[in-house]
Order: C-alpha cells, then sequence, then structure tokens
C-alpha cells in the first residue's frame, strides 16, 4: 500500500546530542502507529518533528507525495494531545473545544454544531458547561480528545495521553480512542512507553532505543518474534537462557536463547522435550495467573545460577498445590524457544 507519511534519514541534534539518528519510517493512511520504547530514547522528539514543533537536523518528511518537511506545524491538519490535559481551566469544556475552532472560519452555530458533534462523539455531552476543575481526570483527557477531533485532523498525534489515569479509567480510554481511530478513519501516532497500551492499541509498533528504530512489526510480530534480546525483555517478560556471563557473551558468536514464561510447561508428562527442575523461590499472584520465580537445578539436583520466570493460570495452579521451596519439573516446549543470533554482540540491558 502506498504510504500516506514517509520520514526519510530523520536526525535530530541538540547540540552534541544526537537526539535522534535517521529515521526511517512509512506511515500508510488510517494506520494506528505507537511509538514504543524506554524513557530518553527519542519517541517525543519524533512525534514533535512529525508535528511541526521541532525542525530535524537532517532528513525530510513526505506527506501524501508532498514534501512537508519545513511546513510550519499550524498548516499541517495534524493535531496532537498530550498527557497533561493542557485545558484553559477558565474555559468549560465547551469553550475549551471551541476555542481550538477559532482559528478555521466558521461561523457561530458552525462551530455550536461541531463542538455538540465531538462532545458526543466522546460521551461528554452533559459535562458541556462545567469547568476542567469539576471534571475527572479521565473526563478531561477526552474534553482534550475532542478538543483534537474537533479540528477534523488528517493525523491525530498522541504523546503519552494516558500515563496519567488510573488503570481502570485507562484501559477505558484505550478502548475509546482505538474505536473512535476506527470510525473516524484517521491516522493516529501516538508515543507510549507502556508495552501493554502498545499491544493492545496498535496495527504497528515501532520499537525505539537509543535515538533508532530496532524494529517494526504488528504487535503479534513483536512479541513472538523479537529481533533482540532488547524488544524481548522490553515488551512482555521473558526468560534467557544464557549460560555465559556479560563478558564471555559480548566476544561470543554463540546464538543465545530466551523464552517466555507463559510458554513454559509445568510437569514431566511429556516425554517430546527434556525435564530439567527448579525449587520455587516465589509465588507471585496476578489476578489470572501465578508467576513462580525457579532457581534451577542441574543434574545432581545442586542449584545452579540460573532462575527463571513460569507464568501459570489459576486454574492450573488449584491441581498442583505449589509452595515455596518445592522442586519441580519443567519443560521447555522447542518451538517456543526464541533464537537470537550473534551477527554483531549481544548486549542485553538491564
Ligand atoms: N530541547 C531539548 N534540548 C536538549 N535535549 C533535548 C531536548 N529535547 C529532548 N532532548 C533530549 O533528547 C533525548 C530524547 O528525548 P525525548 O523526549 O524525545 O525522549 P522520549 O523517548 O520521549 O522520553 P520520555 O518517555 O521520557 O518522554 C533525551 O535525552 C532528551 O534529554
Amino acid at each position: 500500500m502506498q504510504p500516506y507519511l514517509t520520514l526519510n534519514q530523520i536526525q535530530k541534534k541538540f547540540g552534541q546530542f544526537v537526539s535522534l539518528k535517521g529515521i526511517d519510517l512509512q506511515i500508510t493512511h488510517n494506520e494506528f502507529v505507537c511509538l514504543l520504547g524506554p524513557s530518553g530514547c527519542g519517541k517525543t522528539t519524533l512525534l514533535r518533528i512529525i508535528a511541526g514543533l521541532e525542525t530535524a537536523t537532517t532528513g525530510s518528511l513526505v506527506m501524501d507525495g508532498k514534501d512537508i518537511t519545513k511546513m510550519p506545524a499550524g498548516q499541517r491538519d495534524f493535531a496532537m494531545m498530550f498527557q497533561s490535559y493542557a485545558l484553559f481551566p477558565n474555559l468549560t469544556a465547551y469553550d475549551n473545544i471551541a476555542y481550538g475552532l477559532s482559528s478555521k472560519k466558521l461561523n457561530k452555530r458552525e462551530i455550536r454544531n461541531r463542538v455538540d458533534e465531538v462532545l458526543d462523539l466522546v460521551n461528554l455531552s452533559h459535562l458541556a458547561h462545567k469547568y476542567p476543575g469539576q471534571c475527572s481526570g479521565g473526563q478531561q483527557q477526552r474534553i482534550a480528545l475532542a478538543r483534537a477531533l474537533a479540528m477534523s485532523p488528517k493525523v491525530l498525534l498522541l504523546d503519552e495521553p494516558l500515563s496519567a489515569l488510573d488503570a481502570k479509567v485507562r484501559d477505558k480510554l484505550r478502548k475509546e480512542i482505538r474505536n473512535l481511530h476506527e470510525r473516524l478513519g484517521m491516522t493516529t501516532i501516538m508515543v507510549t512507553h507502556d508495552q501493554e497500551e502498545a499491544l493492545t492499541m496498535a496495527d504497528k509498533i515501532v520499537v525505539m532505543n537509543n535515538a533508532e528504530i530496532v524494529q517494526i512489526g504488528t504487535p503479534q510480530q513483536v512479541y513472538e518474534h523479537p529481533n533482540s534480546p532488547f524488544v524481548a525483555d522490553f515488551i512482555g517478560a521473558i526468560n534467557f537462557m544464557d549460560t555465559l556471563n556479560a563478558s564471555e557473551r559480548l566476544s561470543s558468536k554463540e546464538p543465545m536463547t530466551a523464552i517466555r514464561p507463559e510458554h513454559i510447561h509445568v510437569g514431566a508428562l511429556d516425554q517430546a522435550e527434556a525435564v530439567q527442575y527448579g525449587r520455587i523461590q516465589e509465588i507471585e499472584f496476578r489476578g489470572s495467573f501465578y508467576r513462580l520465580t525457579l532457581q534451577c537445578m542441574n543434574s545432581a539436583e545442586e542449584p545452579e545460577q540460573r532462575q527463571v520466570m513460569i507464568d501459570i493460570s489459576s486454574e492450573q495452579t488449584k491441581g498442583l498445590q505449589l509452595t515455596k521451596e518445592q522442586v519441580i519439573p519443567f519443560r521447555l516446549p522447542r518451538e517456543r524457544i526464541i533464537t537470537f543470533h550473534a551477527d554483531k554482540p549481544i548486549v542485553v540491558n538491564g
């Protein structure tokens, strides 16, 4: 499919500091893209360059075949929403939204219709005449969202829009934003450091680290086929099955293997895979599953350096009656093992 927005070799320097190292990215029309990565990796800088709020040191930005690298933010038809709601405290929800529309050449009635329409979209018609201080965090964020949507943007840019909200409200707003994105047929780019948010909302995840893109893929692709130990570790939990220490690892060309905690089987029934043993050190209840931390044992039943995390469903634990210090068998299904080949040294963060 033809890209709608193309970023060519976007580089950004703040003085000598390189904040983005040559970013290439293509975004298609109506796509929901998440820029995901740890604090300081350059996500916000990239979003601000796309918005036109920051200029790239080198590189270009093309939208619909037109070079917009130097186009001022106000002419881009993009709307941006931030973590802090940035609402005017002395204006009602209605006026906050109408204020954004004053730059458009609309008459009073058109403005009223548009504000009513977007308030209805975010289910806040009943709060039209409340001030931000009279609204909850989730409601304020919805007003900010309505204000962005009122502009009928070609591209909606979201910078950590949900991180200030509590878990329940965050979850609800995730679904609402995703639904609105689909209903309104927008192209949406969202910055987040929350992997769950990216996995649940995005069509495409762009994983960044140290000012670079390290992997691009659907949520399933980056979760099931991470291309590096960094991505495997940043998105979801992972056990590295490495027997080398950090300095041996740096000089080694040996592939490294890993497995997700939910893919390990507890028990020794199936003989297809070699059984290993571990002593339970921690049992952590996480609602729908338990996370066990085991100290691995060698064949002589002596403890090894290695630990392994295993997730088992709360249902399954009922039959197992697990206790701390218990030694249990477990198996690593071969098809679930992820291998990282070392064409360059493998560095594991953290
Ligand atoms: N105006 C600026 N002047 C100097 N350095 C800056 C400026 N803006 C950002 N940086 C630096 O660029 C790097 C990337 O910042 P950016 O805000 O893009 O990261 P981020 O991935 O969005 O992080 P976070 O999730 O913490 O917001 C950081 O090291 C930051 O200190």
